[in-house]
């Protein structure tokens, strides 16, 4: 099978109980919860993205023909030796894309691999971090995993609804926006009143990396 991916790059992980990581970030093309497209907003399952994942064109993206051909695009963009190999796949929505195939191979080449998904596929087991971030409206497969990153606040979607899950980590992540301060705001208040929940800022953001 071939890949559509949008960028791949080589940053510290932002959010959640890996931040502060290095890692490669391999993102996707393509969702399932929205086009991408700005005019599609509005009547999307998912509406408040912060992230461009339509088409090959960012750094390091293009169509890769196999499995082999990622994963080597994926070793060169690591910067550094064979000790910590981290991948991060995102998007979009990564689990259209990432198969048994491109896991194997980017296993072999001495990677940790972690994925970013909004849960409404199931994800293979062979992967060594799950990190799943449930959408309203959207369906929610994927129930068990390593972190759980709730982008906070969701009406209907309600943070009690997901602590008896077996997850390691339960975060919330303040939706990036207009009200973004206010959500923050929010968000501490709730981790304050129920420390099963921890806060994930998106670090990379407030340091201007990527
Ligand atoms: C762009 S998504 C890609 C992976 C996957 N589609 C998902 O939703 O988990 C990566 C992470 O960013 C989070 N995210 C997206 N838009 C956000 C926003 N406006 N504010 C905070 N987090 C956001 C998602 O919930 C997810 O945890
Ligand atoms: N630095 C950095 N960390 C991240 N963690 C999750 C991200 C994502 O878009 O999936 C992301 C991202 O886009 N950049
Ligand atoms: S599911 Fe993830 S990639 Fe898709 S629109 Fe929502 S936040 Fe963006
Ligand atoms: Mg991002």
């Amino acid at each position: 099978m071939s890949y559509a991916v949008k960028e791949l790059f080589a940053t510290l992980q932002g959010e959640g109980a890996q931040a502060g990581r290095a890692s490669v970030f391999c993102r996707f093309a393509g969702c399932n919860l929205w086009s991408g497209r700005e005019q599609d907003r509005a009547t999307a399952t998912c509406r408040f993205c912060d992230t461009d994942f339509v088409g090959i064109d960012g750094e390091g993206g293009g169509r890769f023909a196999d499995a082999a051909a990622l994963a080597d695009a994926i070793a060169t963009c690591w910067v550094g030796g064979a000790e910590e190999r981290y991948v991060v796949f995102t998007g979009g929505e990564p689990l259209l894309q990432l198969d048994a195939a491109l896991i194997a191979s980017v296993h072999a080449r001495g990677f940790t691999i972690a994925v970013e998904t909004n849960g409404t596929l199931e994800a293979p087991d062979t992967l060594d971090w799950i990190c799943v971030s449930p959408k309203q409206g959207a369906e929610f497969r994927q129930r068990a995993g390593h972190e759980l990153k709730l982008v906070y606040p969701q009406p209907g979607l309600p943070p009690q609804q997901f602590e008896a899950l077996e997850f390691r980590h339960f975060f919330l992540q303040p939706m990036d926006g207009p009200d973004q301060a206010a959500n923050t705001r929010d968000a501490v208040a709730y981790c304050l009143a129920h420390p099963k929940w921890r806060l994930s800022v998106q670090t990379h953001k407030m340091i201007g990396i990527a």
